[in-house]
């Protein structure tokens, strides 16, 4: 058993100054604290007014980012208690800026790195991380952070942010979560120039050689952590597909992007309709970006509407896309694979003119090109529509197509609006909205929990389909009432068990589980979530 300076240097076994006077005696504390026994509450409070006292985001970011390393238990306590507040210091929008700093921010280390030179041990040095009860690995490869583009190693920040939510909204263990960065060189010029950068400053590992080195890390992951769910996370959109096709198969994993994304965006397209009292089999949904959010959602939304008694042709005829090249049709010679089944057959078409053509209720976007929803574009989905629905998904903040202010002023009070990173309220003329966050936290940690909790095989998108209606369903009318399309964030733990409960349901039914159905599955989840 450890004792003295060595449990206080352990961040699951720190308590600082909570320890009460038996355990210093016990633990050979005494001494090495000042005298005061203190509340948990006093603590986080202390931790609040820190933060208080700092000037900007990145410094709160790197206070809690050292806390997370020092007093595990404490970290995730102040998550707890002022989850509005710490979430956009940990995750999105802080985390996009903190990635940005990462080599140039002196910090403890974390997480788990590979590069091209440790080709053919990554089985062997994976045995350095500390911990062999691995339940979740986060990984990216940085090509494509939130709306930031190429970052690299920088990337780090992401899994490590993803999976201190596992643990704060899903109470997965802390210690049985690894983020993982395959650092396979960056094509950033700038980061390869920086003397400070930290990863490895070649270019980009490409084709076969790329392809290899992911396969002998998905490998020696499931060899050495079989029970593991692997969350693939910010991949550039033809590998983000590539990968998930190779894998989802004959691994427990998905992409966040594609698949988790999608899931919080049918569930907030499911809640607009109780505002628009359309049905969701008449919705018209235009999305604005063509990479992996964007066709993930699409993806997800055919089989919602297939399960609704739509043919796959007939669904699709609902969907429709806008890039960089204007609206998504059969004649465009520049479309990927994952573009084709939902190119049309239309004349080329600009955004607006592609609105008034195309006449849709619901505008999905998911660009990482900021300002893309301009004043013209709200002002003709407004004129189309009496409410029409918003969705400014990139990330973080300073990538969203508009503002929550912009969609409210320019729609005249009439937006239904959510958006990747959060926005505060917003007053337009009487009324105060509360736009909700439409980001992939609200499903990740509670589909990740689900699936450890039956320890299912693989995650098929019906998994998928059974979070976002689970999470529609726990929409209030009070919610709707305030311009929220979402159960309110601080929420969240219940909002994880219920995801997780149905989702492990689902994963039972349809005999993707390998452990035997308890009698109660809510019960049996929740006695696996993790308390601080
Ligand atoms: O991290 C977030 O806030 C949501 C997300 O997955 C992304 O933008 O890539
Ligand atoms: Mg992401």
């Amino acid at each position: 058993m450890k004792r003295g300076f060595d449990v206080l240097r352990d961040k699951a076994l720190n308590r600082s100054i909570t320890f009460s006077r038996r355990d210093r005696d016990r633990l050979g504390l005494r001494g090495l604290l000042p005298h005061r026994v203190a509340t948990d509450r006093q603590m986080v409070q202390r931790v609040m007014d820190n933060l208080q006292r700092l000037p900007r985001d990145i410094d709160r970011y790197m206070l809690l980012s050292s806390l997370q390393e020092r007093n595990q238990r404490l970290f995730y306590q102040v998550i707890d208690a002022h989850v509005d507040t710490i979430l956009p210091l940990i995750y999105t929008p802080t985390v996009g800026e903190a990635c940005r700093e990462f080599s140039h921010m002196a910090r403890d280390p974390k997480g788990f790195f590979i590069t091209p030179d440790d080709r053919g041990s990554i089985r062997r040095i994976l045995a350095n991380w500390p911990r062999k009860d691995i339940r979740v690995i986060v990984v990216t490869d940085g090509e494509r952070i939130l709306g930031l583009g190429d970052l690299g190693a920088n990337g780090m920040g992401i899994p490590v942010g993803k999976l201190a939510l596992y643990t704060a909204c899903a109470g997965i263990d802390p210690e049985k979560c690894l983020p993982v960065t395959l650092d396979v060189g960056t094509n950033n010029d700038a980061l390869r120039k920086d003397l400070l950068y930290l990863g490895y400053p070649r270019r980009r590992l490409t084709g076969n050689a790329y392809f290899t080195l992911v396969d002998e890390f998905v490998s020696a992951a499931q060899s050495r952590y079989p029970d593991a769910l692997i969350q693939f996370e910010d991949f550039l959109t033809p590998n983000a597909y590539a990968l998930l096709n190779r894998y989802r198969q004959r691994a427990l994993c998905f992409n966040d992007d594609i698949q988790g994304t999608a899931a919080v965006a049918l569930a907030g397209v499911y809640s607009s309709t109780r505002i628009t009292n359309l049905r969701f089999t008449d919705l018209n949904i235009m999305f604005l970006g063509a990479g992996s959010a964007a066709t993930g959602i699409a993806d997800l939304m055919t089989a919602a509407f297939v399960d609704e008694g739509l043919t796959v042709d007939e669904a699709r005829r609902h969907l429709s896309f806008v890039d960089v090249n204007g609206l998504v049709v059969k004649s465009r010679t520049d479309l990927l694979e994952h573009n084709l089944p939902y190119a049309h057959e239309m004349r080329p078409l600009g955004f607006v003119d592609a609105i008034e053509a195309i006449r849709p209720h619901v505008l999905i976007g998911a660009t990482g090109a900021p300002g893309t929803f301009t004043q013209a574009v709200v002002g003709k989905m407004s004129s189309i529509n009496q409410r029409p629905a918003l969705f400014a998904l990139s990330n973080p903040t300073s990538r969203a197509e508009c503002t929550a202010e912009q969609a409210y002023a320019w729609s005249g009070g009439r937006a239904l609006f959510a958006s990747g990173s959060p926005f505060g309220p917003v007053a337009f003329g009487e009324t105060m909205f509360h736009p909700a966050q439409g980001n992939n936290v609200y499903v990740f940690p509670g589909i990740g929990l689900g699936a450890l909790a039956c320890r299912a095989r693989t995650l098929p998108d019906e998994l998928f389909l059974t979070a976002a209606r689970t999470l529609a369903g726990l929409v209030r009318r009070p919610h709707l009432d305030k311009g929220s399309l979402y159960p309110p964030l601080r929420d969240i733990r219940k909002i994880s068990l219920a995801i997780a409960a149905s989702v492990a349901t689902q994963a039972y039914a349809m005999n993707l589980a390998r452990e035997a159905r308890p009698r109660n599955v809510r019960a049996s989840v929740e006695a696996m979530m993790y308390r601080p």
